[in-house]
């Protein structure tokens, strides 16, 4: 029987409140069996980039990136929002270790072809070439690995990954050596049938259900690439919910069949 491993993915929504960061954190880190964190921060990104006045353009939920926007991520999400997270775990008395892509080779990506839009530095995952050893290497040594969402195309040349995407694609390269766990979090129930109603929580949902839900606009903005790698996950045999951050220990969620 393969071991578990639990991936949780948090977004910025949920790391821009520090009381539902503290306790999905606190209940990520008591989870058991072996666990994997990814996190997002696109919603800080844009913040700090205000800050900065350096305009954010967004195509598909995705952060058009040139060399400027790159810096600000790499800061932002290789930095601030992992570091603090690290912080934060080891606080709590989980022994995380905080990643990237590049740092132990553990994520190639390439740069993404431009077609009709130019997104700059943004890498899409070789997922075959997920560094599976090298994870499994860190997590029977007793560390929690925590990946932002930045990948490099081993040629020096950091990426910018969408942290949905990060997710599943761990997901089911590690779906070979365990018996793998997908959960999204976010700062709502689950996938709704009004997005305004926490109640209107849909338990379970099938592919061809998301697809109708799609077409009649009752799923849409960033839960439609959310849900699209949701289901590839599951199409590998990974059991993935879409839950509360506040609930990630408790059944309510939405469970993909
Ligand atoms: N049917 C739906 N149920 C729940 N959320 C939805 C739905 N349709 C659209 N959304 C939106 O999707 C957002 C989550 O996607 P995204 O912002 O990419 O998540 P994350 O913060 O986890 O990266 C929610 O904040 C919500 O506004
Ligand atoms: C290419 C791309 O779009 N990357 C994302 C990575 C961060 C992310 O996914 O953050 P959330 O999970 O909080 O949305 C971005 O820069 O917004």
């Amino acid at each position: 029987m393969k071991p578990k491993l639990t991936i949780v993915k948090i977004g910025g929504n949920v790391i821009d409140d520090p009381e539902m960061l503290q306790t999905v954190l606190k209940e990520f880190g008591q989870l058991d069996g072996a666990k994997l964190l990814v996190h997002g921060g696109g919603k800080i990104a844009s913040d700090i980039s205000k800050r900065l006045k350096i305009p954010t353009q967004m195509v598909d939920g995705r952060r058009v990136t040139d060399a400027t926007t790159l810096e600000v991520v790499t800061m932002v999400y290789g930095g601030l929002v992992n570091k603090n997270i690290i912080a934060l775990l080891q606080s709590l008395g989980t022994d995380a270790i905080g990643l990237t892509g590049a740092d132990a080779n553990t994520i190639t990506a390439h740069k993404r072809a431009v077609k009709e839009v130019d997104y700059g530095f943004v890498g899409d995952i070789d997922v075959a070439n997920i560094n599976t050893k090298k994870l499994s290497f860190l997590i029977n040594g007793g560390l929690v690995p925590v990946f932002c969402a930045l990948t490099h195309d081993k040629q020096g040349q950091l990426l910018n990954t969408n942290a949905d995407t990060m997710a599943s694609s761990l997901a089911i390269a590690l779906s070979g050596e365990y018996d793998t766990e997908l959960i999204y979090c976010f700062e709502k129930n689950g996938v709704l049938l009004d997005v305004e109603d926490d109640n209107s929580l849909i338990r379970e949902l099938t592919y061809l259900h998301f697809q109708q839900l799609k077409d009649d606009g009752v799923i849409h903005q960033g839960m439609i690439p959310k849900l699209d790698n949701a289901f590839l996950a599951k199409r590998h045999n990974v059991g993935v919910t879409v839950k509360h951050a506040l609930n990630l220990t408790s059944p309510i969620g939405t469970s993909l069949l």
